[in-house]
């Protein structure tokens, strides 16, 4: 089996992979970027992919969630991975000597306070491990990725200052992708779906919202993307707490259909703790 995860080695979808996938048979498939995961997994070039979607402090990390639409991708498992970030620099620099700190948006957005009270410029890069490779190889004293202990030793870095997110309690939700929807099973529990209402009125999410209120369906995630054809359209993921095999989900996609809204289920899963 071929799985996609963003690279280069050393980011933290390669440990949440790792941890995640322990079989033998596993061919992993390193992707430049988290589109370039979602593609392959969609274009058929990896069998599963594991991908960021939503993180504690920064939220949903939007490229994942339009590219499940995109490329038509089905969720099967989610995982929570705990997210610690530090601030890599050549051995031998210190923290005054930084001008600037490299990393991919969703770590430096969950540093800004930081970097806001350093004065430090950011530049984006693809991944956390890829700013940590550019740091080594360019051997700069004036610049620092943001990225793991992991990549940290990769790439013989120095953890310079340790633990700079926002907020200490810091954590990352992976999904696990694949082309094809997974075999429903009775010990599932959660259910991502998206909602897209065909018609926009007043009151149009509060109906569908109502829904679940009125079923005891406790929700765990909702967001709203636009659609892309007009300003001021949206649709809706929604995760809920039970697992599509449950009668009271059954009736939630039929009443919502029956209000004309479009449902599609991107996955019924489990969550594990890495
Ligand atoms: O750049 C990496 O190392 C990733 O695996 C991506 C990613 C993300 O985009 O959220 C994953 C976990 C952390 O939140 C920071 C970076």
């Amino acid at each position: 089996m071929k799985v996609a995860y963003l690279g280069p080695q050393g980011s933290f979808s390669e440990e949440a992979a790792f941890r995640y996938f322990t079989n033998d048979d596993i061919e992993w498939y390193k992707s430049d970027s988290i589109v370039d995961v979602l593609e392959a997994v969609g274009e058929g070039k990896a069998d599963k992919g594991i991908v960021p979607i939503e993180n504690s402090i920064e939220g949903t990390i939007n490229i994942t969630a339009d590219g499940l639409l995109t490329y038509d991708l089905f969720v099967e498992a989610e995982l929570i991975f705990p997210v610690s970030l530090h601030l890599l620099t050549l051995k031998g620099a210190s923290l005054d000597e930084v001008r600037e700190v490299w990393s991919i948006v969703p770590a430096l957005a969950q540093c800004r306070d930081f970097i806001r009270e350093s004065k430090v410029k950011s530049r984006q890069f693809d991944s956390t491990s890829a700013a940590a490779q550019a740091v080594k190889n360019q051997e700069r004293r004036d610049v620092a990725a943001i990225a793991s202990k992991y990549a940290a030793e990769v790439f013989d870095l120095q953890i310079t200052k340790s633990g700079i997110q926002d907020c200490s309690n810091n954590h990352t939700r992976f999904v696990v992708i694949s082309k094809e929807p997974v075999k429903q099973r009775e010990d599932r529990t959660k259910t991502m779906m998206l909602i897209s209402p065909t018609e926009d009125y007043s009151g149009v999410l509060s109906s569908i919202l109502n829904v679940f209120t009125a079923l005891s369906i406790n929700l765990s995630w909702i967001e709203s993307r636009p659609t892309k054809k007009q300003l001021g359209t949206y649709h809706f993921f929604i995760e809920t707490q039970n697992g599509l095999h449950e009668e009271k989900m059954t009736k939630a996609i039929a009443i919502l259909e029956a209000y004309g809204h479009d449902v599609r289920v991107l996955g019924s899963y489990n969550t594990t703790k890495l």
